[in-house]
């Protein structure tokens, strides 16, 4: 983890602490952001995060918060209207705005908000919680460098971030690494069914799937070899692996293809959120 926590805020006020904002919230805990200087804001808190708030002293729907160091955005882009007025509240003169809201640009964040604001546009992912995500993000010209840092410090707290040459990329991102766990969590459902229609018994054929992808992606993070070379050694020529590599990667209709497919839809309906 590579946060520097010299830079973690004082203040922070989450607005929206679901899946997403309840993961990001649970890493800069891990990294040393203090709860007393945390508010959250959710109409809506589940039990665990009203616990998690509860047993941490974290503010939880205060009255009146105060306006913080950082606003971090975390509702659902559908949800942007109807929250907007009540963020205009939250803000102080230099309140770092940071939107991980698919779609939504820091154009379409400006004409609900102060136009002076300083507004980091950044893609996070689930594996947030436990320090192993990847998040892509943008700034405006507003972002000084001391509140670049600030939300540097606050990513990095999640895993890996990759500070993008412009915003225009963030649909992409949010195609590949912000959606793509799902995409692996489903490799999992797949080849849990595959291994059912092949003999095997349901549970067993879950526990070797999960199994098989976790410690294929922690493969992948300890060694400093390329993807290729990792499948390369999994295949023995003429062996298993190979046969199943001729179904995969057979042109044009194989993983590549319906990976590319899947990442441009995905890319698509992130445009469309956007306004
Ligand atoms: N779930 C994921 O893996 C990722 C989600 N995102 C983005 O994160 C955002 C949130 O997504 P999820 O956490 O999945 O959704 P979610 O539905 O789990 O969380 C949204 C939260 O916002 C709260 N909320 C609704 N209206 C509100 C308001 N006016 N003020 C404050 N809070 C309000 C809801 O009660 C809920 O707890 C979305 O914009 C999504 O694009 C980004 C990257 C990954
Ligand atoms: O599905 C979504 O729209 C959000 C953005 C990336 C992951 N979840």
């Amino acid at each position: 983890m590579s946060s520097n926590a010299s830079h973690l805020p004082s203040s922070l006020i989450l607005v929206g602490a679901g899946k997403m904002g309840g993961s990001m919230l649970e890493g800069w805990l891990k990294v040393g952001m203090k709860p007393e200087g945390v508010t959250v804001i959710d109409p809506r808190p589940s039990e665990e995060m009203t616990q998690f708030c509860r047993t941490n002293g974290i503010s939880l729907n205060p009255a009146d918060p105060a306006a913080a160091d950082v606003l971090i955005l975390a509702i659902k882009p559908q949800m942007l209207d109807e929250a907007a007025p009540a963020l205009n509240g939250y803000l102080g003169p230099k309140t770092l705005i940071i939107s991980i809201l698919a779609g939504k640009t820091i154009a379409d964040l400006r004409s609900r908000l102060p136009a002076s604001s300083a507004i980091v546009r950044a893609m996070p992912n689930l594996p947030a919680s436990i320090g192993r995500g990847a998040t892509g993000a943008a700034g405006n010209e507003k972002v000084s460098e001391t509140q670049r840092l600030t939300a540097d410090a606050l990513l990095s707290s999640n895993g890996i971030v990759e500070w993008l040459p412009s915003e225009d990329l963030i649909d992409a991102v949010t195609a590949v690494s912000g959606s793509g766990p799902a995409y692996v969590f489903h490799l999992v459902e797949c080849l849990t069914d595959a291994g059912t229609a092949a003999g095997l018994p349901p549970d067993l054929a879950q526990r070797l799937a999960r199994a098989t992808v976790t410690g294929a992606g922690e493969l992948l993070f300890q060694s400093d070899l390329p993807p290729a070379t990792l499948r390369q050694n999994v295949t023995s020529p003429g062996g298993t692996t190979a046969a199943a590599l001729e179904v995969l990667m057979a042109e044009p209709n194989g993983l590549k293809a319906l990976m590319r497919e899947a990442v441009a839809a995905a890319k698509r309906r992130a445009e469309e959120l956007a306004g």
